[in-house]
Order: structure tokens, then sequence, then C-alpha cells
């Protein structure tokens, strides 16, 4: 009996189709945009996220900490971390999933990058305290705390950013088919500043600023909402998507044999350089 769930043929082709992938970017930008409007009504509490600021039984963690863990160990359960764009913060939580496993098409080169600890920490230090900026005040009594409220609204802001930059992983993969010699010979030169060069597309940032730009102005009439500078957020979103990109890329080669014949067999979506990443 099988006991693999298939996906849809065509699935890998349309993971690699970039117009697709910027789509997909498009989406996690709002769904960023909007769980942060839902955090900002709440302030700072910087308390939530020391470890030891609010007492947790049994745990050293802070309370931010502590929920995003348990809610990683649950959702694992239902195969959330099975899925190659997802990517845990605590990977040391995740059980195996009561659900059948799905049979994702292999799409990326194997790799082992994950820098939610570095998103994690941007988010907590400087994204946070910009887009509540205005609670200071309310922070100093005004306001009740709404710390679990807050926590709520942390983390699937917290895992729609990293969900948006680690594809950055799917934006190289599909630069790298489409240009595969000019990107082969940055990666054996080791060519960082080349590699910058070539997956930077300043149309395309310029369109993703102008749309944060609307979107804030849109909702701009609750001074809540208006506390979001969506040029703040992007100067973090899109250098990490990048970083995730050339990360990604050299290491694009490594477990290969670099030649000619190699090189064409990477324009079969089907072949051996469909590799698979995630939690296996
Ligand atoms: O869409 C792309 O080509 C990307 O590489 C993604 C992205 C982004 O993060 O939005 C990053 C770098 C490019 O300069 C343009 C946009």
């Amino acid at each position: 009996m099988d006991t693999t769930i298939d996906l849809p043929e065509g699935s890998a082709a349309k993971a690699l189709d970039l117009s697709n992938i910027r789509f997909q970017l498009i989406r996690l930008e709002d769904t960023i945009t909007f769980h942060l409007i839902e955090r900002v009504q709440f302030p700072l509490n910087a308390t939530i996220y020391k470890a030891g600021g609010v007492r947790v039984p049994y745990s050293t963690l802070s309370l931010f900490d502590w929920f995003l863990r348990e809610q990683e160990h649950l959702h694992s359960l239902i195969r959330r971390y099975q899925s190659p764009d997802e990517y845990p913060f605590f990977p040391d939580v995740l059980q195996k999933p009561i659900l059948q496993p799905i049979n994702y098409p292999r799409v990326l080169h194997p790799n082992e990058i994950n820098i939610n600890d570095k998103i994690k920490d941007l988010y907590i230090h400087t994204i946070l305290p910009a887009a509540c900026a205005h609670s200071e005040r309310e922070e100093r009594g005004e306001k009740k705390e709404n710390f679990g409220s807050s926590v709520t609204c942390d983390v699937p802001t917290l895992q729609a950013l990293s969900r948006r930059i680690h594809f950055g992983k799917y934006v190289a993969e599909a630069k790298f088919r489409s240009e595969t010699e000019r990107f082969v010979k940055l990666i054996k030169a080791k060519d960082v500043k080349g590699l910058d060069d070539a997956i930077t597309d300043t149309k395309v940032e310029n369109k993703v600023l102008d749309r944060l730009a609307l979107k804030a102005k849109t909702y701009g009439t609750d001074p809540d909402i208006a506390q979001i500078d969506p040029g703040k957020i992007n100067d973090i979103v899109i250098p990490l998507t990048k970083e995730v990109e050339i990360a990604y890329l050299l290491q694009r080669l490594d477990g290969t044999e670099w030649d000619e014949k190699e090189a064409e067999r990477v324009d079969d979506k089907s072949g051996p350089y469909v590799a698979h990443v995630g939690v296996p």
C-alpha cells in the first residue's frame, strides 16, 4: 500500500517559475503586514522576549520563545515542518507527524540553510520596537499588558517573515537554472559581489517598496497602523532574502562534479538536480 501522498503533476515546475515565486513573495508580504497590524494594537511588552522576564513554569525560556517552541511542537504533528518552505526555530522539538507524509517535489539542492535565529533577533530588536514605538507611553502603565495577545500575534508574523526570507532559495534556484553558465562561474570563483549583482533586480525591489508604501497609505487612517514603516521592514526583508539566495548559491555545486554534461542536465527539471530539502 502506498503510504505517501503525491502532489499534482507540474508542482516542481511551478515551484521554480520566477513569476509564481514572486507572487508568493507578495502574498507573504501581505501576511506579514496584516499580522503586524494586529500586533501593534498592543504595547511593545519588551519583557516577554527576555528569559525570566515573565516566569514560565518548568522553563527558563522567555514567554515568547516558550510559546513559539510549544507551537512548533504541536504543529509538527500535523506535518507543518515536512513542507520544504517551513523552517523551524526550535528543530529539536519536532515530532513525527500523525498524518501521512506528503511526497513533495524535489526542487532545491540539498542544504542546511536556516537563518531563523537572525530573523528572530531582528524582529524582536528592530522591527517590533519601530512598529510599537507609539505604545511606549502606554507601557508605563496606562494600558494593560496583553502579554498573551502579543505573543499570539508575534508568532505568525515571525513565521511569515521566515517563510518569505527563506523563499530566497527558490528564487536562487530559478535564477541558477535560467543562467546556469554565468552562476557556475561565479560560484566556482566564490565571487560574492558578483553573485549579489547577478541576483539583484532593482526594478523588482522598487516595486516591492511601492507596493508596501501603498498598503501603509491605504491603511494609514488608523493611527496604530500608521506606525508601521514599510521602508524599515524592507530594509531588513530584502537584504535577508538576498543573503539566503547567496548562501544557497555558494553551496549549489557541493556534492556534484560540475561538468558540461551536468550543466545540460540541469535543464531537465525531473533530473538529479531536482533535490529534496526540508525535514525528511
Ligand atoms: O524577485 C527577485 O528576483 C528576488 O530576488 C527577490 C527580491 C526580494 O526580496 O523581493 C530580492 C532581490 C532582488 O533584487 C529583487 C527582489
